[in-house]
């Protein structure tokens, strides 16, 4: 056995490492303090640290640590591991920061541990002692047993067993032994480590220590300062503390007075409502025995209201009624003035322009049914009120498409072959342009009546056209300074837009070269600006773009039933008239003054063509004006007429609002007679037909007469007789010879082309004389024809009183009709002339219509008045007519038809002769014109 190897053996003879070495000596010693193995778990249990560090341990649980016996009783491996765990923290923490009391726990664990280590060869002595006396215990038993031996051989054997087993043992223990040396050896090495280790702690918790005291002095410091700071803080809020005292104090001071104030405002109160209670009890019994008498008159009211209710209904049943009678009322209405031919007038009024400073206005009510309220504010009075009453009222806010909505049924009618009249009239400035052509033409809603009426037209011949083949033709004329004007005349434009087609299919008189034929609203968009372009404006104080001029769109259309042949033929006639105007109030000079006074003059003269046939005079002055003449087949005719009035709504108007109100119901109560369509009939045109050609043989017949008759003795004496009493009689007049007599002729072949046509179209714009009626038109063609019968039939019969009688009274000295040249005397004249064929319209003879009183006819005229001079010598070659003639009946006879007819075939057989020539303008125009002058001299 080996002492020197401090081997700890256990009594079971195992053998333990150092930490169980040194436990089991501080088992042994617990055991020696105590006697209770047991508890040692108890105690070790206190250095376990499952859970969180030792720097977080609370100061109880580390005190306990520190204690003596806890140290004592720990484990040496657990108080290892206190170190190595508080190390590791401290390593951890990096700064090594560890708390105070883990360093002193720290402090004591190492101490334990060294006192231990030092304690360790002390205890391996004793062991090693142990051992030995062990040892001696053992050689004396083996001594013992060897002398038991020597006594007995089994026991001797039994002895040598023991013995044996003894040998054994030994050689185990002197194992365990040697075990145990080398374990001491390692226990040693692991000593020498610890140490070392023990040492680096050592120096590291020192380190720690030290950079521990600093942490703890900086944080002294940082401290002090800290609680320096608080304090001085702590000093202010104090003072702010005793400064909110005061505060306090005061406010409590304050809430208590008010309080007080309150409670004595309270306690007047209470005594005011108790006053009050007993008054307000005293006012609920009034008040209850009130509401039952509401409640009771309630009860009354409900049942009067019911009773008023069922009233009530029945008005408002009443009144509705009452506006559906007034509806039918105004159909009625319309349908008698359309059936007496009544004009119909639109009333509009103008909104006040931008620029108008002024904007007091004239106009007071404008009632639904056409009933309109005109005042003077700065005059008082009931005779300041005037009511008047038309057709219909357009305020100012109307548009141009409510404006044309009641004229839109009268487009249809021109389609159905009836003739309409739509003219526009008031003061300058007052709208008619706006409302005949509108503002601008770019925009179809500002699209003026012209316009809109043209597109309708359009639209409806298409919707038609599987039934009715429509040919239709533009004319625009404006009559300035009293003479009329062809606004398209334009030669470039005429050159593009191409010219009308005289060929018709039906055969009938075609419109003249101022006519344009249209297919479309864009050919007429294009006709119409030309139109406006060239019609004569100028501005005016009262109008910038005063039209200084009447202008007269003519939309002449022809109408082909697919079916039956039939023709109708309508007339349209859009006029925008110049406005009248007050010259100091337009401030018009020079050229302005004299359009001016040309413009009043021929509205004053539309005037007296109104007041004559509102009077239903016999005589009515159409002459008086280009206006009127232009006016007179649709206000004299049986055409469909519209007027609309347009008003200057500002006060500065009102005298001319007045008068143009006042005129404008005198129109209103104008009676055409109820319109008359332009129909002809298949059979009827045929019948024409051949009479004409019947007509026309008896017409080469009296050729044949006049040449035998002018080839009789003596006839040329008494032409020379003639022609000087009647050229005394007349000295305005002058003899133009046998080849006057043959235009005249040629002229009556003109009009009987216009007569036939007339005839066709018996309320054709150009068909109506003034004086005579309706039919005096009729009349001016069938005069010729008269003469020509009652001539025939003298010279048949020897009538010589009725040659000598006629040619007395008709035919010039040279035995030729009469003629002339004068211009006045063609209807375009001054005053005077035209008062002069006024009169003679008067009387019975009156076949003077100088023109027919159509557009066309004037613009013919005013466009071709060369044509009037030179007639077609061809033509006057072949129309010789006898020198003296029979006088004429003085009423047309009833043959009067015929005699149209025969007339209609004569002006065929000239335009035959002419060929193709007939569809230049220059003849249309000259035929127009002879027909003028020839009416005239005829007259006289
Ligand atoms: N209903 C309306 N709404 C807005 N402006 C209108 C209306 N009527 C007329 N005007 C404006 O009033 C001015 C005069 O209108 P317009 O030229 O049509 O009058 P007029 O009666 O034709 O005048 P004149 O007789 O001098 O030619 C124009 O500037 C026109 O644009």
């Amino acid at each position: 056995m080996n002492s020197e190897l401090p081997v700890y053996t256990s009594e079971n003879g195992d053998q333990g490492s150092l930490g169980e070495i040194l436990n089991a000596d501080v088992a042994e010693r617990r055991e020696n303090s105590k006697g209770v193995h047991h508890e040692g778990d108890k105690f070790g249990d206190i250095f376990q640290l499952k859970h969180g560090s030792f720097a977080d341990l609370p100061a109880a649980r580390i005190s306990e640590m520190m204690k003596v016996e806890s140290l004592e009783n720990a484990s040496t491996q657990s108080l290892f591991a206190v170190v190595s765990k508080i190390l590791d923290e401290s390593i951890e923490r990096k700064n090594g920061d560890i708390p105070l009391r883990v360093a002193s726990l720290l402090k004591l664990v190492v101490q334990e541990i060294e006192q231990r280590v030092s304690k360790y060869p002390e205890n391996m002595k004793k062991q090693s002692n142990l051992f030995k006396s062990r040892e001696e215990r053992y050689q004396s038993k083996i001594r013992a047993l060897e002398t038991l031996t020597l006594g007995s051989t089994d026991e001797k054997e039994i002895i040598m067993n023991q013995l044996q087993q003894m040998k054994i043992e030994k050689v185990r223990a002197d194992e365990e032994r040697k075990e145990e040396e080398h374990h001491l050896i390692r226990i040693q090495t692991e000593k020498d480590h610890y140490e070392i280790k023990l040492s680096a702690l050592k120096q590291e918790m020192e380190l720690a220590k030290k950079t521990h005291e600093n942490n703890c002095s900086q944080l002294e410091i940082q401290a002090s300062k800290s609680k320096a700071d608080l304090q001085s803080k702590i000093l202010e809020l104090e003072l702010l503390l005793n400064d909110s005292r005061k505060k306090v104090k005061e406010l409590e001071n304050f809430a208590q007075s008010k309080s007080l104030r309150w409670r004595r405002k309270e306690h007047n109160y209470q005594h005011f409502i108790d006053s009050h209670q007993a008054s307000l009890q005293d006012l609920r019994t009034v008040s209850d025995s009130i509401k039952k008498e509401i409640l009771n008159t309630k009860m009354i009211y409900i049942d009067e209201i019911n009773q008023f209710g069922w009233e009530l209904k029945g008005l408002v049943d009443a009144a509705q009624n009452y506006h559906a009678v007034l509806a039918e009322n105004r159909k009625l209405y319309n349908e008698i003035q359309d059936l007496k031919g009544n004009i119909r007038v639109y009333c509009r009024i103008r909104p006040f322009l931008p620029g108008q400073s002024q904007k007091q206005t004239t106009i007071e009510y404008i009632g639904e049914n056409g009933e309109l309220i005109v005042t003077n504010p700065l005059k008082q009075g009931k005779d300041n009120h005037r009511l008047f009453k038309f057709n219909k009222v357009f305020g100012p806010a109307a548009t141009q498409e409510e404006v044309f909505l009641d004229t839109r049924p009268l487009i249809r009618s021109v389609l159905d072959g009836f003739n309409v009249c739509i003219f526009a009239y008031g003061q300058t400035g007052s709208g008619k342009t706006y409302t005949m052509s509108g503002p601008s033409v770019s925009s179809v809603e500002d699209w003026g009546v012209n316009y809109r009426a043209l597109n309708d037209l359009f639209d409806i011949s298409r919707s038609r056209k599987s039934s009715i083949k429509y040919e239709i033709g533009v004319q625009m004329v404006e009559i300035y300074n009293e003479q009329v004007r062809d606004l398209l005349s334009n030669e470039s434009s005429q050159k593009r837009l191409g010219i009308w087609n005289t060929t018709q299919p039906n055969g009938l008189a075609v419109p003249d070269a101022s006519m344009h034929p249209v297919k479309s609203t864009a050919d007429v968009l294009e006709f119409m600006k030309i139109g406006l372009m060239n019609r004569v404006v100028g501005a005016t104080a009262l109008n910038e773009r005063s039209s200084r001029s009447h202008s007269v769109l003519t939309v002449h259309v022809f109408g082909t039933d697919l079916k039956t042949n039939a023709v109708l033929r309508g007339c349209l006639h859009l006029i925008d008239l110049a406005g009248s105007e007050r010259v100091d109030r337009s401030e018009a000079t020079g050229d302005r003054l004299k359009e001016a006074q040309h413009i009043n003059k021929s509205l004053s003269a539309l005037g007296d063509v109104i007041f004559a046939l509102a009077q239903k005079n016999s005589h009515v002055p159409y002459r008086n004006s280009k206006l009127t003449q232009v006016l007179q087949s649709s206000l004299g005719g049986q055409a469909k007429t519209i007027m609309f009035v347009q008003l200057n709504p500002d006060l500065e108007s009102y005298s001319e609002t007045v008068s143009t109100l006042k005129f404008a119901e005198r129109v209103s109560g104008v009676e055409l007679g109820a319109a008359r369509v332009n129909k002809e009939g298949r059979g009827i045109r045929e019948l024409m037909e051949q009479v004409a050609s019947l007509k026309d043989q008896l017409a080469s017949k009296d050729e044949e007469i006049g040449r035998l008759r002018l080839l009789r003795p003596n006839s040329g004496e008494r032409h020379g007789m003639n022609t000087q009493r009647y050229g005394s009689a007349s000295p305005r007049r002058h003899s133009v010879g046998t080849s006057q007599q043959s235009r005249k002729l040629s002229a009556s072949r003109s009009l009987g082309v216009k007569a036939a046509s007339d005839l066709d179209n018996s309320s054709e714009c150009s068909d109506r004389h003034s004086d005579a009626g309706s039919q005096q038109s009729v009349e001016d063609f069938k005069y010729p024809r008269d003469i020509y019968q009652q001539s025939r039939l003298a010279l048949a019969h020897g009538d010589q009183n009725f040659l000598e009688d006629f040619n007395l009274k008709h035919v010039v000295p040279d035995g030729n009709l009469s003629h002339t040249d004068d211009p006045e005397l063609l209807g375009f004249g001054d005053a005077d002339s035209e008062e002069r064929l006024s009169d003679i319209s008067d009387s019975v003879l009156s076949m003077g219509t100088e023109t027919d009183g159509s557009v066309s006819s004037i613009v013919e005229y005013t466009l071709f008045p060369e044509a009037v001079k030179q007639p077609d010598e061809a033509t006057e070659k072949q129309l010789q007519v006898p020198s003296k003639l029979p006088r004429p009946q003085q009423k047309p006879s009833a043959t009067a038809s015929s005699q149209l007819s025969s007339t209609k075939s004569l002006s065929k057989t000239a335009s035959s002769k002419r060929g193709s020539s007939g569809t230049s303008s220059v003849q249309k125009g000259s035929s127009s014109t002879s027909r003028i002058s020839t009416s005239k001299r005829w007259a006289k």
